[in-house]
């Protein structure tokens, strides 16, 4: 799920900003010389921003960019001259204050398709060892983006009704030699591609998957890794993250010569609601007995909102050198078998890329967009009697439940915030609402399992979106 329009409210710094992190996203952003003749504006696609004194909210004329370097906020500006709100030194991105250009979601019962900044798709997987043991019948069907759920063995079922659930996209990999097979490359394609174009063009963007343990989330996410570092092959079992860097740094080659583009990523997960980074290469004299890195302290900045205190952040300058970093962060997780996965991951992992793209060369250049794109890999909810969890397993469990239930809760009252201003958004009850309440997911990836306990799940999706939303399902 990607935040391709990563809903913000507009921030004027009242006095001189300090980065978000020790990663120090700031000291990476230059002051670029503005020719536009907006009395020094800084053209600054970017929340940070050095200067940031005598702010206050004035509405400036639309600004004209001279070298063709538009950032998404110039350009709705210029469409919409009502919302430009900036400080006279500072310019920042503020997808609240700008009106996004929507997307289109037809549902099953809409009349008018609604505008929404946010994707949902889901993805049915292949039965797996567990399953194909017991006798389990499929029972969810694929056609174009409707899922259809046999209800099981209840009344419903033996008199023939069906539920169906439309999302954005819909994706059946249960059988490859079918010809509706959607593997690794075709869901990148469709829900991949569309983000890494919105985080060239500075839009914060997030993707992130859910749903319950065993259901394909780490597989879809991050796949197997097979190739090599110069290519992905079009059958590789590499999943959205390192296809998604892949793309990246593709692009970046394609015009690296005209354009700079500055890369640094962070990686962690998020483990019994303690932070721990998976890319830390120092050793530490005070890591727990289990080996893991002391956990990281989570603060919120007056103007930036909640950031992780001493989480590194890593340059990089190749998919190369990117995949290696990805390969530390990897084997540094948290992962366990349970009743139901040989290897579940047992915390939320938050893989970071931080994009700085500007100008080269010359003079000429005017404006900094700088993107930040979330690729989260929620760990997994489930029942503790059938994922068989006790002692440590149960605690991860509880804890891994408790926080999908936040996040649940913060998507409801953030959909109940539109109609109403009074609405509580609970974010702080969970580290991870917490820290992605400044990149409201836009794009969300939901798998299912044909099993019959993805019932539960499809309804828990369907609600969750139904309320979060306002997508309608055709029941
Ligand atoms: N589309 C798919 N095609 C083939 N195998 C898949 C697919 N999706 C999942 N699998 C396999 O199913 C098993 C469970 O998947 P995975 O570990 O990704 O689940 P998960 O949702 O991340 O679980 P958890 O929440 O417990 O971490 C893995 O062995 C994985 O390789």
């Amino acid at each position: 799920m990607s935040a391709r329009n990563t809903p913000r409210t507009p921030k004027f710094p009242s006095k001189t900003t300090t980065p978000i992190s020790s990663n120090k996203p700031s000291s990476r952003i230059r002051n670029v010389p503005n020719t536009s003749g907006n009395n020094g504006v800084k053209l600054l696609n970017t929340a940070f921003s050095v200067e940031s004194k005598g702010v206050k909210k004035k509405i400036h004329p639309a600004p004209v960019s001279t070298d063709g370097f538009h950032t998404p906020t110039s350009t709705a500006k210029r469409e919409n001259p009502k919302y430009y709100f900036t400080p006279d030194c500072f310019t920042t991105v503020s997808m609240d204050a700008v009106e996004k250009p929507a997307r289109k979601i037809s549902s099953g019962h809409d009349k008018e398709p609604e505008a929404s900044n946010l994707t949902v798709a889901v993805r049915v997987r292949p039965m797996n060892k567990f399953e194909l043991k017991s006798s389990v019948e499929n029972i969810i069907y694929v056609k174009e983006n409707t899922v259809t759920v046999l209800a099981g063995s209840t009344a419903d079922s033996s008199a023939g009704i069906t539920k169906g659930y439309t999302y954005d996209c819909a994706f059946s990999s249960c059988n490859s030699q079918h010809e509706d097979y959607a593997d690794q490359k075709t869901i990148f394609d469709s829900i991949g591609t569309p983000l890494v174009d919105k985080a060239f063009e500075g839009y914060n963007v997030c993707l992130f998957a859910y749903g319950q343990t065993s259901s394909g989330k780490s597989y879809s996410m991050m796949g197997i890794d097979t190739d090599n570092c110069d290519s992905i092959g079009s059958t590789s079992e590499a999943g959205i993250i390192p296809r998604f860097c892949h793309e990246l740094f593709r692009r970046i080659d394609a015009v690296k010569k005209t354009t700079l583009v500055e890369v640094e990523v962070s990686y962690f997960e998020i483990y019994n609601e303690k932070i721990h980074d998976l890319l830390s290469v120092t050793t530490s004299v005070n890591s727990t007995p289990n080996g893991r890195k002391p956990a990281l302290k989570v603060r919120e900045h007056a103007d930036w909102g909640p950031y992780v205190v001493d989480l590194s952040a890593h340059p990089v300058d190749s998919y190369a050198s990117l995949r290696n970093w990805l390969i530390v962060g990897n084997s540094q997780r948290a992962t366990a078998t349970t009743g139901m996965n040989d290897k579940s991951s047992r915390s939320h992992s938050i893989f970071n890329i931080v994009l700085n793209i500007s100008g080269r060369g010359d003079s000429t250049l005017q404006q900094t967009r700088r993107s930040k794109i979330s690729l989260v890999d929620l760990a997994g909810s489930e029942r503790m009697n059938t994922a068989c969890s006790n002692g440590d397993r149960l605690k991860e469990g509880i804890s891994i439940n408790k926080s999908l239930l936040t996040l649940g809760k913060v998507i409801a009252a953030l959909a109940s915030a539109k109609k109403s201003t009074s609405v509580f958004v609970p974010y702080r009850e969970s580290v991870l609402t917490f820290l992605l309440k400044e990149v409201h997911p836009s794009w969300c990836f939901y798998d299912l399992t044909m099993f019959a306990l993805a019932i539960f799940e499809t309804f828990a999706a369907a609600f969750f979106l139904r309320t979060g939303f306002r997508i309608i399902y055709k029941d």
